[in-house]
């Protein structure tokens, strides 16, 4: 598909998706206002363009449907600036110049969201700092300098703009969306459209260290005056605030973030802080070169830290999932030799010193070879689990029911002092012999089983086991024998 079809998917002409093309339009026009409000004079720019942001937000979300409810806010949102009645050739001039704003604005959101999407990241780009940067060049670098190009291109062409400004009109257009997407984009992404995740002590977390941050920024911007000693206060609790930001996760940092920003854009509009007074730029450009750079870092850092802590819970898991892999059996789901071992050392350890008994019974499918020459290996395994299934079904709890290897299995049982060993032993041959394994023949299975005596050792046990089954089998199967020390 080309990129083109990508962008200017088709719109359905049903009521709920006109409805929603309408609420993207009236979400554009009505962020163009509230950003607009805040414009720095002598130029009155608005420092952040918040539509951009927001419609990066909801194309990420939504997909390219949104491109027509982006060129009628863009064109809405704009021509309203310049827009006059003085004559019909300004009329058309300013309708002219606000068409070229929407398609400026739908190229530089929708155009950049599906490459991003396409061959950068299907989910968010929010979750890498790689995939961030890749964001961060193309969506808000490239796309705003497109928007830019085609905005004040516009503006001087029909007249609203003098040639002269182009270039400063140009880098305040550009620089002012670009801040936008980064601000608000992850920032939104993250509150309306990721399973929230948020940490413990979030609400309160964020609440002190936003309130930490916004004195420090309102004292640095002089929007307050504080005595030495607060000052010095603000200033200590920063790395405390800092960290406890992070560690609140990036919703915590995106609000932080934000709160800092403010003060900045509302200080330099009331022609306080540091923009305003010395400066090599103009103080909007100032102020926005702040809020990008800020924005960057900020992000950046809290990203990797996002990223490193994500790794942790991956690796505990895979620690986990491989702790389970090497003490289970693969065809069963039950424990295997590594752990029937481990499991009956701390048994035979624990019970040393005290009074309970407890019985090892070593358990084996009578003439299995013949059921797998007859029926094949897929049968024979079928039996094997199905058998695991009624051992576990008859046993208790707190018993161990485990594949020793090959046929045969092992369950190591802790019976109270009344428990008769054999009574588990004989119920099993007896149920195992009742199954219906559904082979022509009834499956049986031998039992050798032993208790434990003391001085017993891990192997002298499972050695006694394995010699009543050897008596078992010799006995003529399906049946269970008993030895003692
Ligand atoms: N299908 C299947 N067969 C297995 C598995 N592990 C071992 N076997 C087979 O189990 C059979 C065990 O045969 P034998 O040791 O001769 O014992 P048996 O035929 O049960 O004879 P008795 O023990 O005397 O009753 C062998 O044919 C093995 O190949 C397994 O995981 N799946």
């Amino acid at each position: 598909m080309s990129l083109v079809k990508q962008i200017f998917v088709p719109i359905e002409l049903s009521k709920n998706s006109l409805l929603f093309q309408l609420g993207v339009a009236l979400l554009y026009v009505i962020s163009a206002f509230i950003g607009q409000a805040f414009a720095i004079p002598p130029g009155n720019i608005t420092p952040v363009w918040l539509p951009s942001g927001l419609m990066f937000a909801l194309t990420l979300k939504y997909g390219a449907r949104t491109w027509l409810g982006i060129f009628v806010g863009a064109f809405f949102g704009n021509v309203w600036a310049y827009f006059s009645l003085e004559s019909i050739q300004s009329a058309f001039y300013s309708i002219l110049a606000g068409l070229l704003n929407g398609v400026g604005d739908v190229l530089a959101i929708v155009l950049f969201v599906v490459i991003i999407k396409r061959f950068i990241v299907k989910q968010s780009p929010f979750t890498a700092i790689n995939h961030f940067f890749t964001f961060f060049i193309l969506g808000c670098v490239l796309g705003p300098l497109i928007s830019a190009i085609f905005g004040v291109t516009g503006l001087t062409v029909f007249g609203f703009l003098e040639s002269k400004n182009y270039l400063v009109a140009l880098l305040n257009w550009w620089v002012g969306d670009g801040v936008g997407v980064l601000l608000l984009a992850p920032f939104l992404s993250a509150f309306l459209f990721k399973p929230s995740t948020a940490p413990k002590y979030f609400i309160i977390g964020t609440l002190i260290c936003s309130l930490v941050f916004l004195l420090l920024s309102a004292v640095a911007f002089e929007l307050v005056n504080v005595n030495l000693i607060f000052y010095k206060a603000l200033v200590l609790a920063l790395p405390i605030a800092f960290a406890v930001a992070l560690y609140c996760g990036s919703r915590a940092v995106y609000i932080v973030q934000l709160c800092v920003v403010t003060v900045a854009i509302l200080a330099t509009y009331a022609g306080k802080g540091a923009f305003v007074q010395h400066h090599y730029f103009s103080p909007l450009l100032e102020l926005q070169a702040f809020i990008g750079v800020f924005s960057l870092v900020v992000f950046s850092i809290s990203l990797l830290i996002e990223q490193k802590r994500a790794l942790f819970v991956e690796l505990a898991e895979k620690k986990s999932e491989l702790e389970s892999l090497y003490r289970h059996d693969a065809l069963t789901g039950l424990w295997n030799r590594y752990r029937i071992e481990e499991y009956l050392q701390l048994e035979l350890s624990r019970i040393e010193r005290s009074n309970e008994a407890l019985t090892v019974y070593m358990i084996d499918v009578d003439d299995f070879k013949t059921i797998n020459d007859t029926y094949g290996h897929i049968v024979g395994d079928r039996i094997l689990v199905e058998l695991s299934q009624v051992l576990i079904e008859n046993t208790r709890a707190g018993d161990l029911v485990g594949r020793w290897g090959g046929e045969e299995f092992v369950i190591i049982a802790a019976q109270k002092s009344d428990n008769k060993p054999q009574e588990l032993a004989e119920k099993l041959v007896m149920l195992v012999g009742k199954h219906d394994f559904k082979l022509t023949k009834p499956v049986t299975i031998s039992i050798g089983f032993t208790s434990y005596e003391s001085a017993d050792s891990s192997i002298s046990i499972i050695e006694r086991a394995d010699k009543a089954l050897y008596a078992a089998k010799r006995r003529g199967k399906n049946c269970m024998v008993y030895k003692g020390s």
